[in-house]
């Protein structure tokens, strides 16, 4: 017996990751339609409890034998005791009856109680894999995609495919050896019985072929347009400030009418498709129940068969038909989860962000020197988003770039993160390619102050560490300090233990601002990315989160998308981004004297207000 315990705790299991993602990556891609692909690829999780499968087939091996052997006794019984008045110690046939059952029922227990266990090690394995993988996966491949439909795949594609696991697997094996076994004794006891029960074979089959022919597809449509309907509402959540901002909760609901109706009614011809299995098979089942009533009580009554024989051959008939029937039936769960196997394999097969860096550079320490040489990008082919960039920074200065909205400010951030990658031209980090650097290296000595600090459930030392985990409570209290974010943590209710919403509701736009600059402080990186809010915030907590970014540029090179006239007019260098390209650069006073589009952009917006760019 098997002495692995299916009920202790999962962990996350790093192996296990990497040799299922080292092999999924060596495999042939499974695409939209290679069943047999995504099969082997979804048996090789499986096979992991190999031992635990053999026990599962053993049980149903013995669950379908006991299957076959009760009727065959109860026709023996019929025939030795009832017709012939027979001899036979009918009390140990009685018992011999109650073992079988019995054996049947312990059977049939344990490879359910086995094969659950193992559906789920199965599943918990792919989820985490999924989302690991997902995790590695780099920023364009998020950028291209609805994440609600993203998130379908790790919940409601997963759930599929272990809802199938569950009761499938055993149905089939089950049903495959019920078949054979029923088969072969249905052969051996009469052959003209036998040859009766079969005609309704070729039946079955093609009606089978018609309707899957259908379902297969419909469930495919049915799952996409789950995702997408979960897209949609994962959307509509988040924006829900918007929504209402604008009134637009007509629009929301009649868009997800739209999107529902989509799904209903590929779910209805799915259903309606697999609902007529289960009819077609009765109506079969219940042909071949007549025919071998009817036939056989005339070769009854002509002595060629028992009365035995009959009543065993009634039930195997049925045996015989329940799993063709249960067969069809898993065929189409299976199709379903097939359909959602595949989405799931479709991301594993998305290549990492830190493969094939082997042999690159690791960074240990940076002074913080940043050349752009030549740089172009483009989003999509021909968009050209940036056209032959090139600026120097120092180790130490702050180079704050400005311009008019979709002038490419944040993609060149995205460059020197390399969230994307160049087309054309170089970057240099303190002189070495960045290319030919660790991504994950290079970014660790990097800090981000995004215009929307993004929060996550969790008390604001959690957050505040999130700038480096193995910072003491200490230095974040130190880090909050430094960014002027001590005095409002002090007045939450819980101190640094307030748990915070994911979305930061329960403190201000300010504050949360604030959080984001001790985050940065904490991590303490060489180079500094800012991109300044372009929100009013009252002017109390503007001017601390100024006072904490300038305290915050000191000693790190920083790259600061400015909106304000303070941060700029401060930064060594500025360089002014129009339609992709730099047309102006230089300090805030050679750029006043030369009277350019800083210039006007200056005057005009200074006479507003504060912000300089839109
Ligand atoms: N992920 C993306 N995929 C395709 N195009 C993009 C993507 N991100 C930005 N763009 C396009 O690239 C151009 C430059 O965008 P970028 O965000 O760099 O401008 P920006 O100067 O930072 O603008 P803003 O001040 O409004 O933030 C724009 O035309 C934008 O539509």
């Amino acid at each position: 017996m098997p002495k692995k315990d299916l009920l202790t705790p999962f962990q996350y299991d790093k192996s296990i990751f990497a040799k299922q993602s080292s092999k999924t990556q060596e495999q042939k891609k499974a695409k939209p339609g290679n069943y047999k692909e995504t099969l082997k690829r979804l048996w090789k999780y499986l096979a992991v409890n190999k031992s635990l499968l053999i026990w599962v087939v053993i049980m149903v091996v013995i669950s379908s034998a006991m299957g076959l052997l009760g009727p065959y006794l109860v026709g023996y019984v019929i025939d030795h005791y009832i017709v012939e008045d027979g001899t036979a110690n009918f009390l140990t046939l009685l018992v011999m009856l109650g073992i079988i059952y019995l054996l049947f029922s312990l059977s049939t227990w344990y490879q359910n109680y086995w094969m659950i266990g193992i559906a789920q090690k199965t599943v918990f394995t792919l989820r985490t894999n999924l989302f690991a993988h997902l995790q590695k996966l780099p920023i364009p491949f998020f950028d291209k995609r609805q994440h609600g439909e993203l998130m379908s795949r790790v919940t409601n594609d997963i759930e599929n495919i272990s809802s199938t696991l569950n009761s499938s697997v055993i149905q089939v094996i089950s049903s495959v050896l019920t078949l054979a076994g029923t088969l072969g004794v249905m052969l051996w006891m009469s052959p003209l019985l036998t040859l009766l029960t079969l005609t309704i074979v070729p039946l079955m089959f093609f009606g089978m072929k018609w309707i899957t022919n259908r379902t297969g597809k419909l469930f495919k449509e049915q799952q996409k347009n789950l995702g997408e309907l979960n897209g949609y509402i994962e959307e509509t959540i988040s924006g829900q400030r918007i929504v209402k901002a604008f009134s637009q909760e007509e629009k929301v609901i009649n868009e997800f009418l739209e999107k529902g109706d989509k799904l209903r009614t590929a779910g209805f011809w799915a259903q309606t498709y697999s609902g007529f299995i289960p009819k077609l098979m009765n109506g079969l089942n219940n042909l071949s129940f007549a025919i071998i009533a009817g036939v056989g009580g005339i070769l009854a009554i002509n002595g060629w068969v028992s009365i035995g024989t009959i009543v065993i051959f009634t039930e195997y008939s049925r045996q015989f038909t329940r799993p063709l029937n249960d067969l069809a039936n898993q065929f189409n769960t299976l199709l379903s989860a097939i359909a959602g196997a595949e989405r799931v394999f479709d991301i594993l097969d998305e290549q990492e962000e830190y493969k094939n860096e082997e042999g690159l550079d690791e960074l240990s320490s940076i002074k913080g020197e940043v050349i752009f040489e030549n740089v172009s990008f483009e989003y999509e082919e021909g968009g050209k988003t940036l056209k032959d960039i090139s600026i120097s920074v120092m180790p130490g200065e702050t180079a704050a770039f400005v311009g008019p909205t979709g002038a490419g400010k944040t993609t060149i951030i995205n460059l020197l993160s390399r969230f994307y990658e160049v087309n054309a031209g170089k970057i240099y980090l303190d002189g070495t390619d960045i290319s030919k650097i660790k991504k994950e290296s290079m970014r660790e000595h990097m800090g981000f102050v995004l215009q929307d600090p993004f929060l996550f459930q969790g008390t604001v030392m959690d957050n505040i560490r999130y700038g480096r985990l193995d910072g003491t409570d200490e230095e974040v209290v130190e880090a909050a300090k430094l960014a002027n974010a001590h005095s409002f943590i002090m007045k939450l209710p819980k101190k640094y233990e307030t748990v915070l919403n994911q979305d930061g509701s329960g403190i201000s736009q300010g504050q949360r601002q604030l959080l984001s600059i001790a985050r940065a402080f904490l991590a303490n990186p060489s180079i500094l990315i800012l991109d300044e809010a372009t929100s009013s915030i009252d002017t109390v907590t503007e001017l601390k989160i100024q006072e904490a970014l300038q305290k915050l540029m000191v000693g790190r090179t920083s790259f600061v998308i400015a909106h304000r006239l303070n941060t700029i007019r401060q930064a060594d260098k500025i360089f002014v981004l129009q339609d992709g390209r730099i047309t102006e650069k230089g300090t805030h006073e050679q750029l006043m004297k030369k009277k350019g589009f800083y210039f006007e952009l200056n005057q005009g917006l200074a006479a507003v207000g504060e912000h300089v760019t839109s």
